[in-house]
């Protein structure tokens, strides 16, 4: 049974400051043991208020390593790109000076660029720090419920990267494998609203082959606000 902490917040907006602060900490005290750290943070529609408050934290930005947890396979253009977000919302302000790891390069297809995007990643790993969101189909990340390659990527020596191709996604998308996830030193999900909250609850015993965020809820922090 995953063992997770699970924060109440009165509004959305205590939830994005209060988690944008804790991450900000947890990026500083990590800086002080290593010369550079990573953190990793979705896409989709949760973070973005996390990122407007995060942006403006006083740390070294400039020894942190900024990459998605997933990205749907889309150019920057695209409204749906993970990337275009992060961007936006995430790299600006103090947040101007971290370097950006893609999990995107121009291609057709995730498979033509893996090799390349994870050998970019690996001396960044472990991450020191992971958000993560949830989908109302229990997909965090891109490990989506009957995803082509969700055994894979749930797998103890699963590599860095996968492509994934999900009936749930609309498009491919490319994402960071269990081990990866799990294996940050801290981890926080932010799930808003009443219907995530019943199927947070509802994952609660099921294998992550059903409900893949079980993957990684182990000694996570989920935050949660109506
Ligand atoms: O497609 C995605 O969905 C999840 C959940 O997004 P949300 O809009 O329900 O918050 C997200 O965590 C992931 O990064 C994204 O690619």
């Amino acid at each position: 049974m995953t063992n997770y902490e699970l924060r109440d917040y009165p509004d959305r907006e205590l939830l994005a400051m209060d988690l944008a602060n804790q991450i900000a900490g947890e990026l500083r005290s990590a800086l002080g043991h290593r010369e550079r750290v990573a953190l990793a943070v979705p896409g989709g529609t949760s973070p973005g208020p996390v990122f407007d408050a995060l942006c403006a934290a006083d740390l070294d930005w400039s020894r942190v390593d900024v990459l998605l947890t997933d990205e749907r396979w889309v150019p920057e253009s695209s409204a749906r790109s993970n990337t275009r977000l992060v961007r936006e919302r995430l790299l600006t302000d103090r947040a101007a000076a971290a370097r950006y790891l893609p999990l995107y390069a121009a291609a057709d297809t995730p498979e033509d660029k893996l090799a390349g995007l994870a050998e970019a990643i690996a001396p960044s790993l472990p991450l020191a720090v992971v958000l993560l969101g949830m989908g109302a189909d229990m997909h965090t990340a891109s490990l989506f419920p009957g995803a082509d390659k969700l055994a894979e990527a749930l797998a103890s020596d699963a590599p860095i990267l996968l492509p994934m191709r999900a009936s749930g996604a609309p498009e491919p998308r490319i994402t960071l494998t269990a081990p990866v996830l799990d294996g940050a030193m801290k981890k926080h999900v932010v799930i808003l609203g009443a219907e995530k909250r019943a199927v947070l609850k509802k994952a609660r015993g099921l294998p992550p082959q059903e409900a893949p965020v079980n993957a990684i809820l182990d000694e996570a922090v989920v935050h949660w606000a109506e």
